[in-house]
């Protein structure tokens, strides 16, 4: 059998076409009780010596059961989220190639051109599929261009879906577009999974998208493409090209840019409290300019938006800084995406030094998408405090391993005066006497949201309103107590509820705009719209209790 044949065959029917299928008993034995089970899960789980073999565990487990893994899943989601999500999808991307057992998702290749339609049908849902996320390889978290083995970021963004926003699994279509890779060890590596070729030029590229998005829609008609860690230029590219065609959105630039909104504006309120600064005075410096932080820049307009002021005024309180210092306008060769904030009222020597920038700037909020681990140094850090009493201090760069700054570092250069939030999670900490509990400044809190409003709503496009709107369905989703600790997120345990808020807001806004299909959901009462969103969650039924026998 050659590998384009494999590649065509269905992760469900390898085993019979292969002829090694063999009779596995359904039914556990008599006095098998769920929640022991979830117990033993949990025992097994922790006997790992590593997480990257718990993320072996875990996608086992899912394999064997899928209820169950999903039952777990939610009873344990702060353990389990940072092990099948950032950080450690990190590691298991890194060596997919080495830990891969068997299909758990697609491959569409640039050697299926030409017949994309047929690869996709082979996907045994089929119609059934209402949301993929699709990922190329090429910068998967901030680790670079990793080919082929980008499939598990597509398979964990999907289990968020499931686990965040009771989105069906077999709903859900993870894929990886294989279009070879640029990295040199993985083309030398004899397990390398994916196709042995560098990437292609921009003209085969675009062929090939178009191909594959069109293809998208013809077989699966419902389907939401959420484009997941695409290397900048092509994030925007494609993000421009088909989000007026497909219904579509980019999780990277879009959602990151709802999900820091949102919490920008509860660290902001936080921050003026304490200061007395009016929240149309902050200024907000982002270290790092890429496809994330040019994103999440565009979407805090809507803050400074949000206090009365212009698009200008609002455009103005914003510094980019990118591996060459302070973006400004008269740098040669300025990449397209970095021209909008590149400021034009700076015509010194070139700033390079973070702290020369900041003491330039004189910013209320350092925000890290640069995935420079440890940039935020102790100087960097001290500098901030001094210039603000709770300066807002967001390393959102992942996995954990590429943070900008840890959070106790951050706690203790700023006496425990941060309004923190990291990419990936830490764990909260003592100081003072005090429990002082991080953030987690990561799209998984919206994605899921918008992904189940679009799909509910039938909206034919994702909007940018309805992005905007997502984020202030975060925001406001902060209860009281959550307030009181200093929080800037809710916590994840509330995650559902959360996301049914987000939906609610993302249907109202399609409705507004007049993208809306499912036009039945325009005559709910908002208590009535949430009720709907949340009777369309799925749950994994209650296996162990239903087929004891
Ligand atoms: N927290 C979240 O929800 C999300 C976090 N991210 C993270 O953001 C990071 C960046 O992602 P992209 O924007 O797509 O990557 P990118 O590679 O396009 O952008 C990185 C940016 O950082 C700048 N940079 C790199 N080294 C620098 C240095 N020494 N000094 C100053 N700037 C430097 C680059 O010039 C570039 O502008 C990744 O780690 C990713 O995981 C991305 C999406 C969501
Ligand atoms: C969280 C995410 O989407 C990223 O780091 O790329
Ligand atoms: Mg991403």
């Amino acid at each position: 059998m050659t590998l384009a044949t494999l590649s065509l065959i269905t992760p469900k029917s390898n085993a019979a076409a292969m002829g090694t299928s063999t009779i596995v008993p359904k039914i556990p034995p008599p006095h098998l009780n769920g929640t022991d089970h979830r117990q033993r899960c949990l025992t097994q789980l922790r006997s790992k010596a590593t997480s990257l073999e718990k993320y072996i565990f875990l996608s086992g487990l899912k394999e064997r059961d899928a209820n169950l893994f999903y039952e777990f899943l939610l009873a344990n989601m702060f353990e389990l989220i940072p092990i099948l999500y950032t950080p450690t999808v990190g590691d298991a991307c890194s060596n997919y190639s080495h830990i891969w057992r068997r299909p758990e998702g697609l491959y569409v290749s640039l050697e299926h051109k030409g017949r994309i339609r047929d690869v996709l049908r082979t996907w045994p849902a089929g119609i059934a599929s209402h949301i993929s996320v699709v990922t190329d390889g090429s910068r998967i978290l901030g680790l670079g261009d990793l080919g082929a083995n980008g499939l598990p970021i597509s398979i964990g963004k999907l289990d968020l879906y499931i686990a965040g926003a009771g989105l069906r699994p077999t709903s859900t279509l993870p894929i990886c577009l294989d279009l070879g890779t640029n990295t040199e060890r993985f083309l030398k590596d004899p397990l390398y999974i994916g196709l042995r070729r560098s990437r292609p030029n921009i003209a085969e590229m675009d062929a090939f998208m178009d191909e594959f998005m069109e293809a998208m829609t013809d077989v699966f008609p419902k389907i939401l493409v959420q484009f997941e860690d695409f290397s900048t230029d092509n994030a925007f590219r494609y993000l421009d090209r088909y989000r007026h065609r497909y219904q579509c959105f980019n999780d990277d630039i879009q959602g990151t840019g709802a999900v820091v909104l949102s919490g920008f504006i509860n660290a902001a309120r936080l921050s003026s409290a304490a200061s007395g600064l009016p929240l149309s005075e902050h200024k907000i410096l982002f270290f790092g300019a890429g496809s994330a932080g040019i994103g999440v820049a565009k979407q805090l307009m809507s803050f400074f938006r949000l206090q009365g002021m212009s698009e200008e005024e609002a455009k103005d309180r914003i510094y980019t800084v990118d591996s060459k210092g302070l973006i400004t306008a008269d740098r040669d060769g300025l990449q397209e995406h970095k021209k909008f904030f590149a400021r034009t009222d700076y015509s010194g020597p070139s700033l390079t030094k973070l702290v020369d920038i900041i003491n330039y700037v004189q910013p209320t909020a350092l925000l890290g998408l640069s995935t420079l681990r440890n940039a935020f140094s102790e100087d960097v850090v001290r500098l901030m405090s001094n210039l603000n009493k709770r300066p807002i201090i967001f390393p959102l760069s992942n996995p954990v391993s590429l943070s900008e700054v840890d959070f106790l570092d951050a706690v203790n250069w700023t006496n425990g005066q941060v309004i923190f939030a990291s990419g990936s999670p830490y764990p909260p900490m003592l100081h003072n006497g005090v429990n002082l509990e991080p953030g987690q400044g990561n799209n998984m809190y919206i994605f899921p949201g918008i992904g189940l409003g679009t799909i509910l709503s039938g909206a034919k496009h994702v909007t940018d309103d309805m992005v905007t709107q997502a984020a202030m369905a975060l925001s406001a989703a902060l209860e009281d107590e959550e307030v009181r600790v200093g929080l800037v997120y809710p916590r994840l345990v509330r995650i559902r509820e959360i996301s049914a808020r987000i939906a609610c807001a993302v249907i109202r806004q399609a409705q507004d705009e007049g993208v809306d299909r499912n036009i039945l959901l325009r005559s709910l009462k908002d208590d009535v719209l949430i009720e709907y969103v949340k009777s369309k969650m799925w749950s994994p039924p209650a296996y162990y209790a239903a087929t004891r026998m």
